[in-house]
């Protein structure tokens, strides 16, 4: 059986009497995809801010392959290869989307080695894997545009090239096409299975069944803090425990 990369025991997290998340066991395998789904203050985002470190949990534990760290900085996290879609905030408006993405690569081989210097010949290589980021989320025609100059939908796209640039090998996205069009939604789910490396692990919040359809192998349905209801895309459209109680009748779309 195949060892799962990350893995949360009884993981809670209370704001007083208030349980935002109540003892939930999950369990990811390498290079699986997972969908993240429920109505508003379910606890998904909570769920997410625990695996990321953002919030630091009551009870319970995690486990990254096998190792807790639910002590752990969403910094140390971050270096264990934890990552996160980033939010605009991060993006600098200033800097084109290469140097964005550039500065995203920086990063992450400062952290593999303290060698603070830079030859030129090491900043042409930095340029390249820069640029085959950009290129993987579709934004080649706009590496030398100004972050200020793109589109939302673009945004979002600069947003996971970024996030692709700290080579995570669990990467959590939470709502990556929020506020879409639908023509802009689908571009961005074929942005995703295209740009996504196949080992790479991935939580995926959304309220959006049919992007969950489109991108995960598994979903975690979660309602009032608790993981409700598991299974395939297909099992959770079908399950009349979804929607008949957690969806109060209304129909998935
Ligand atoms: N700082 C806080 N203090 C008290 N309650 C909080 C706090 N932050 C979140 N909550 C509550 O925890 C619950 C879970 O919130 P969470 O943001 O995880 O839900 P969600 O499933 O991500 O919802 P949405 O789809 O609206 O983003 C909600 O009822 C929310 O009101």
């Amino acid at each position: 059986m195949t060892a799962p990369v990350l893995e949360t025991r009884g993981l809670t997290l209370a704001y007083g009497r208030f349980l935002a998340l109540r003892n939930v066991d999950l369990q990811l395998l390498p290079g699986q995809r997972y969908g993240v789904l429920g109505p508003n203050g379910a606890g998904k985002t909570t769920l997410l801010n625990l695996l990321t470190g953002t919030l630091t949990a009551t009870s319970g534990s995690i486990h990254l392959d096998g190792a807790d760290i639910t002590a752990l900085s969403a910094e140390r996290r971050s270096h264990l290869g934890i990552g996160r879609s980033f939010q605009k905030t991060s993006v600098f408006t200033e800097f084109s989307v290469l140097e964005n993405v550039r500065l995203a690569v920086q990063s992450r081989e400062l952290r593999r080695s303290f060698d603070f210097w830079t030859p030129r010949t090491r900043d042409r290589h930095l340029d390249e894997r820069a640029m085959a980021y950009v290129e993987r989320v579709g934004l080649a025609a706009k590496a030398a545009a100004l972050a200020t100059a793109l589109s939302y939908g673009e945004l979002r796209q600069l947003e996971i090239a970024l996030a692709l640039a700290t080579e995570p090998r669990l990467l959590l996205l939470d709502e990556p096409t929020a506020g879409m069009s639908e023509e802009e939604t689908h571009a961005v789910v074929d942005m995703l299975r295209a740009s996504l490396p196949r080992a790479l692990t991935l939580v995926i919040i959304e309220h959006d069944l049919k992007v969950i359809e489109g991108l995960t192998d598994h979903v975690f349905v979660f309602e009032q803090g608790a993981l409700f209801e598991q299974g395939n895309p297909t099992q959770i459209r079908d399950s009349a425990r979804v929607q008949e109680i957690y969806f109060k009748g209304r129909h998935l779309d």
